[in-house]
């Protein structure tokens, strides 16, 4: 494919985008893509709203995996683009569109010209949540394609564009969702006192959530508590007799993770107690730290370090979370950053990536897959 063609791929890919479990149109999208490429060699399996795609290699000595997550996020689009979501309240904000595109076009080139080793390409659901990395990699279709090692790139809005960024060991945190609901007595805004209000408890959580990070966990072990939205009550004349608070935990370490849960734990007991109320927490999805396996990240890095048209840079980790660290649980890989230089970061309305770090990506990897 050329860069023309891979250019307007990612933007009819961003006028669709889907949340999780619900990427239909992006499934068939893919689908008529990959079904117009040569298909000697290639296989493709459908999995939910995903896909899964084999191409046979010509004298294989292993499987290698290349991963990409499709979904997108529900987030109203502030972009200057000429081409926005045509889904109202769903962007790809976090750069799935440009996954996408790469992975349509290393796989491209392999079906155009087999490969020496096989290659099984994932393209799949729900990275933003509840989360389809766990559940493909337990399907029947991915065990029987299972790959010996396994690679997944994720667009890295602070670097420019050329950029590959990666570390052996750990590169994104542990994730666990986090849902809180608070039910107490609701009444009439004049009559305080005969009415327990969610509103101003919820407000305590919040900041009583907010201590935890900075006195409980070992400030050499990162984490992060963020509640991303809070909402309760039904006029402004009500006093609120329910609150949702929506949010996710981060932890570098298992260990801060359960504290983290235990403090929250403590503290909903505290609320109740203190408003005389009732608390439900659920911890939704949690997804497993993303692990860069020592031997074949810094072969990776090697191979980046003596390609001309990329900068490799050792990096920090991330508290970001990825289910891809599911793969790497069970298979051998890495993770990395790719450069695509714009002032937003990642989740944010107006991110506009750099759509020529496609063509990088898309060079790099085909290369990288060649390699004999
Ligand atoms: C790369 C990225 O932004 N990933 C998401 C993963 C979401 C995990 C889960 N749904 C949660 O919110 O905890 C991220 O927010 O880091």
């Amino acid at each position: 494919m050329k860069q023309e063609e891979l250019i307007s791929i990612r933007r009819e890919l961003h006028q669709i985008p889907e949340t999780g479990f619900e990427e239909i149109k992006t499934q068939n999208y893919l689908k008529e893509k990959i079904m117009a490429m040569p298909q000697n060699h290639v296989t493709i399996k459908e999995w939910r709203t995903g896909l899964l795609v084999f191409v046979e290699g010509y004298a294989p000595e292993k499987t290698m995996g290349y991963r990409t997550d499709i979904d997108g996020l529900p987030i109203n689009e502030q972009t200057t683009y000429s081409f926005p979501s045509m889904h109202e309240g769903k962007m790809h904000a976090c750069g799935h569109d440009l996954h996408m595109t790469i992975a349509l076009g290393i796989l491209d080139r392999f079906a155009c010209d087999q490969p020496k080793q096989n290659l099984l390409f994932l393209f799949q659901p729900a990275e933003e949540g509840p989360g389809g990395a766990l559940p493909m990699l337990q399907s029947e279709i991915f065990q029987q394609w299972k790959p010996d090692e396994i690679y997944a790139l994720h667009i890295a809005p602070e670097y420019p564009v050329g950029t590959i960024a990666t570390r052996p060991g750990l590169l994104f945190a542990n994730t666990s969702e986090l849902f809180i609901d608070l039910k107490g007595m609701g009444g009439h805004a004049a009559r305080p006192h005969q009415a327990n209000d969610m509103v101003v408890a919820a407000s305590h959580l919040v900041t009583q959530l907010q201590t935890i990070v900075g006195r409980n966990v070992d400030p050499l072990d990162s984490a992060v508590v963020t509640i991303g939205t809070i909402e309760g009550g039904t006029k402004q004349n009500i006093i609120a007799e329910t609150a949702r608070l929506e949010g996710t935990i981060r932890t570098l370490s298992l260990e801060s993770m359960k504290k983290i849960k235990q403090r929250i734990q403590a503290l909903i007991q505290g609320i109740e107690t203190s408003f005389d109320c009732s608390a439900t927490i659920d911890w939704g999805s949690t997804y497993c730290q993303v692990s860069n396996e020592e031997r074949l990240t810094r072969a990776f890095m090697k191979f980046s370090e003596e390609q001309e048209n990329v900068e490799l840079v050792e990096c920090r980790e991330a508290m970001t979370g990825e289910d891809f660290g599911y793969f790497l649980e069970e298979i051998p890989g890495t993770m990395f950053w790719l450069g695509v230089d714009t002032p937003y970061g990642l989740h944010d309305a107006r991110i506009e990536p750099d759509e020529a770090a496609i063509e990088t990506a898309v060079s790099h990897m085909t290369a990288f897959f060649a390699q004999e």
